[in-house]
């Protein structure tokens, strides 16, 4: 696969370890669940190393000093609906002033064509820091849709972050939207002709929220 400056792998043993867990279809709905959430929460730890800080004038019990707090708007993470929707915890934890946005996409099951039917935003957008957030990376049109909607409204500095992709959603993402930085936490081999990742996780939507 080639390499994008914009791209992000993880190589975390605690990361991949988790994600073979995810992908075996024994695991169940609750543990699914939890997983998604832990493995968020790992990659959102790395993927928001250069929030911004500002030195703050606080006292402690001995004196006053400057320290470091994170600086600016509150973080927006927006998961894209349904799937999305199971990393927000994770996320949440590290960050639990973040702002939450909601975008309603699906996948056309014939054309694989994402089609949207919501979308909700944190304002001022385009002042805070925006982790998109999808554990499916496949073709990648509902990312890219995604972003597309998010800018729309005003948002730039924008990340996104899943847990499986496929190379041909990461080369469609990077080349519709080269500003955007993204996550991943494994590269999958490829598609197969229902545009889901092989080896992947089957349909990450039913399985974290159990309707299949
Ligand atoms: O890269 P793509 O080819 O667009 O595929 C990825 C999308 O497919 C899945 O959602 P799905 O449409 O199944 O909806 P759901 O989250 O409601 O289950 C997944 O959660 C992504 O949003
Ligand atoms: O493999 C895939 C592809 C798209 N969406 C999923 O949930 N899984």
């Amino acid at each position: 696969m080639e390499k994008f400056e914009n791209v992000t792998y993880f190589n975390h043993p605690l990361i991949q370890h988790k994600i073979s867990i995810l992908r075996k279809k024994e695991t169940g709905t609750n543990e699914f669940r939890h997983l998604v959430e832990e493995i968020a929460m790992l990659e959102g730890f790395e993927a928001l190393n250069d929030l911004p800080l500002e030195e703050v004038e606080i006292e402690t019990p001995i004196e006053k000093c400057k320290t470091p707090m994170i600086a600016g708007r509150k973080l927006a993470i927006v998961p894209i609906l349904r799937a999305g929707l199971g990393m927000v915890e994770g996320i949440l934890a590290l960050v639990p002033s973040a702002k939450i946005g909601h975008i309603g996409l699906y996948r056309d099951e014939e054309t694989f064509e994402p089609h949207e039917y919501y979308c909700k935003l944190p304002s001022p957008i385009e002042e805070r820091t925006i982790v998109v957030c999808d554990p499916m990376l496949a073709t990648g049109g509902s990312a890219i849709d995604a972003i597309t909607m998010i800018k729309k409204h005003g948002g730039r500095n924008i990340k996104f972050m899943c847990i499986i992709a496929a190379p041909e959603g990461v080369k469609a993402l990077h080349e519709a939207h080269p500003d955007v930085q993204i996550y991943i936490g494994h590269l999958d081999r490829c598609l197969n002709e229902h545009a889901y990742i092989c080896p992947g996780l089957g349909d990450a939507g039913d399985r974290i929220f159990g309707t299949k």
